[in-house]
This record gives structure tokens, C-alpha cells and sequence, in this order.
């Protein structure tokens, strides 16, 4: 059976394709066959921070017509499928939105997990992610403006006859004390899944075109990101486990105690 996941906002720039790429990754580790396709066809950045932009053929390609969804995804992460959105703004102008109930269909039992990344705001290329999924998470920061944004989106899933499953707070920081979570879990009447760190591991992965819980696995992020992967999963994940890190290397005890000392330091291998 598959589960469908729509990653969903309101307000852009919450950690949509961040929470996509991570939690996708981890559940391919978890030996989930996982698709993550990136549905935000305007600001596309999932191929991006994946290492797999500029690809031949891209969900561009398949809302168009003209591709299968098997012909636009890519190996990822841990064998997580990813499926990349275009760059160019010819190819999204060509995109038609329904035909993402297509892709959806041809995907069914072909693998365990869907996650789709949406696109912020409530525009028609925003809705159909959150019809088509069995479950809507929402991605917030812990403002204001973010949440009541996500609020719209959580009434606007309902009002279409979806469901939301719940919500990360993303980029929470130590001396947060303004909302807290139990405020955040009151406005929107949703569980809080998880709460993901401010982390700049989280930039450094990207920045080499990974996704933080295989470039820095002992991150406070990566920790985060396992916890929310688990609990979808119900798939314990003990805190010591040993990840392989980007060099194929096992992380060892002189790598944890580094990082443990260093936490923003430079990677020790
Ligand atoms: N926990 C975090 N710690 C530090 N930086 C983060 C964290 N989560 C996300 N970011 C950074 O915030 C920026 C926005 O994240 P991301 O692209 O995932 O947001 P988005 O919701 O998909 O954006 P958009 O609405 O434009 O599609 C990126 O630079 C990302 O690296």
C-alpha cells in the first residue's frame, strides 16, 4: 500500500523541500521504497539542493504529457526516488497541475511512500497537493505570520475534504521563548509531529547538494529528522546508531566526540 504525504505551508520559506529531501531520505533508510517529488513547479529547488538539477527529463516533462513519472526520477540519497522539478518558466507555464493525479495513480504500489513537495500559497498548482494526499504535514516556523498562514492551509485541506496529519516547527532556536510549542499546537488544533532545529548543518549540507542526514548525521537537525521519520514509521531509531557519512566511512568515536565538542565546526573528515 502506498501513503501519500503532502509537505504544505502557506507562507513560503518554512523548510517544505528541507523537511522533503530529509524525511524522504530517512525513510528510504528505513528501507521504505520512497518517491519525493518536488510539486513547487514555480520556485523548484528540491533537484537543486539534491545534486540533480539540469536533468534531461523533469516533472515538467510529465505534467506536460510529453513523460512517465518513471522517465523524470533519479536515484537519491539511501535509494530514496527523486523526482525533480524543471527550471526554466517555459516548462512550468506548459505544466498542467491535474496531472498530478496521474503520476499519483502510476505510482501506486510501486512504492511505499509518496512525499510530495507544495508549492507555498493557495494558488490551483497548490491545491491539488493537498487533495490528492492521505495525509497533509505542515511545515512552520515558530512566527507568527507562519503559522496563521499554515492555519489558512490546514482550513483550506479541510474545505476540499483533505486531511492533516500535523506539523513540524522547523528552525526553532534556544532562545525562542516568544510562542511556544503547546501556542503552536493550540492555534493550529493539529499534533506537533516534531520540532527541527535552527541548524547550520542544514545550509552546509545543501550547500553540497546533500540533504543534512547524510552529509552530517550526528547534527542536532539529523537527530530531528530521524525522531519525525520514526515516529511516521513507527521504526525505532536508537540515538547511537551508525550512519555511513558522505565519504562511505563509518562515523567513529573520535567523530562523535568532535562533533560533540565542535558542533559548529568544520567537517572533521
Ligand atoms: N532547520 C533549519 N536550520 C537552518 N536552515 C534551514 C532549516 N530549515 C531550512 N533551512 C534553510 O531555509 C531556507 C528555506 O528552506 P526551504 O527551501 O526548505 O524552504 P521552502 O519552504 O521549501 O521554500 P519555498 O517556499 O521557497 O519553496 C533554505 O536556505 C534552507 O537551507
Amino acid at each position: 500500500m502506498t501513503t501519500v504525504f503532502t509537505i504544505a505551508s502557506g507562507k513560503g520559506g518554512t523548510g517544505k523541500t528541507t523537511v522533503t529531501a530529509n524525511l524522504g531520505s530517512m525513510l528510504a533508510y528505513h528501507k521504505k521504497r520512497t518517491y519525493i517529488i518536488d510539486a513547487d513547479m514555480g520556485m523548484a529547488n528540491l533537484g537543486l539542493i539534491l545534486g540533480l538539477d539540469g536533468m534531461p527529463v523533469t516533472l515538467h516533462d510529465v505534467l506536460a504529457g510529453e513523460a512517465s513519472v518513471k522517465e523524470a526520477a533519479y536515484p537519491g540519497p539511501f535509494g530514496v526516488t527523486v523526482v525533480p522539478s524543471g527550471l526554466s518558466l517555459e516548462g512550468f507555464k506548459n505544466s498542467d497541475p491535474e496531472r498530478l493525479r496521474d503520476v499519483m495513480s502510476e505510482l501506486i504500489g510501486e512504492c511505499d511512500i509518496l512525499i510530495i513537495d507544495a508549492p507555498a500559497g493557495i494558488n490551483h498548482d497548490g491545491i491539488v497537493p493537498l487533495a490528492i494526499a492521505d495525509e497533509v504535514i505542515l511545515v512552520v516556523n515558530p512566527d507568527l505570520s507562519s503559522i496563521v498562514d499554515a492555519l489558512k492551509t490546514k482550513m483550506l485541506t479541510e474545505f476540499i475534504g483533505g486531511k492533516v496529519r500535523g506539523a513540524i516547527i522547523n528552525r526553532v532556536t534556544s532562545v525562542d521563548d516568544t510562542i511556544t510549542k503547546d501556542q503552536i499546537e493550540n492555534m493550529l488544533s493539529v499534533p506537533i509531529i516534531g520540532m527541527i532545529p535552527e541548524d547550520v548543518n542544514v545550509r552546509r549540507a545543501s550547500a553540497n547538494r546533500m540533504p543534512v542526514v547524510a552529509k552530517y548525521p550526528t547534527s542536532e537537525a539529523s537527530r530531528a529528522f530521524r525522531r519525525i521519520s520514526s515516529s511516521l514509521t513507527g521504526v525505532h531509531y536508537p540515538e547511537d546508531d551508525k550512519m555511513e557519512n558522505n565519504t562511505g566511512k563509518k562515523e567513529g568515536f573520535i567523530d562523535r566526540l568532535a562533533r560533540a565538542l565542535f558542533p559548529g565546526g568544520k567537517d572533521v573528515n
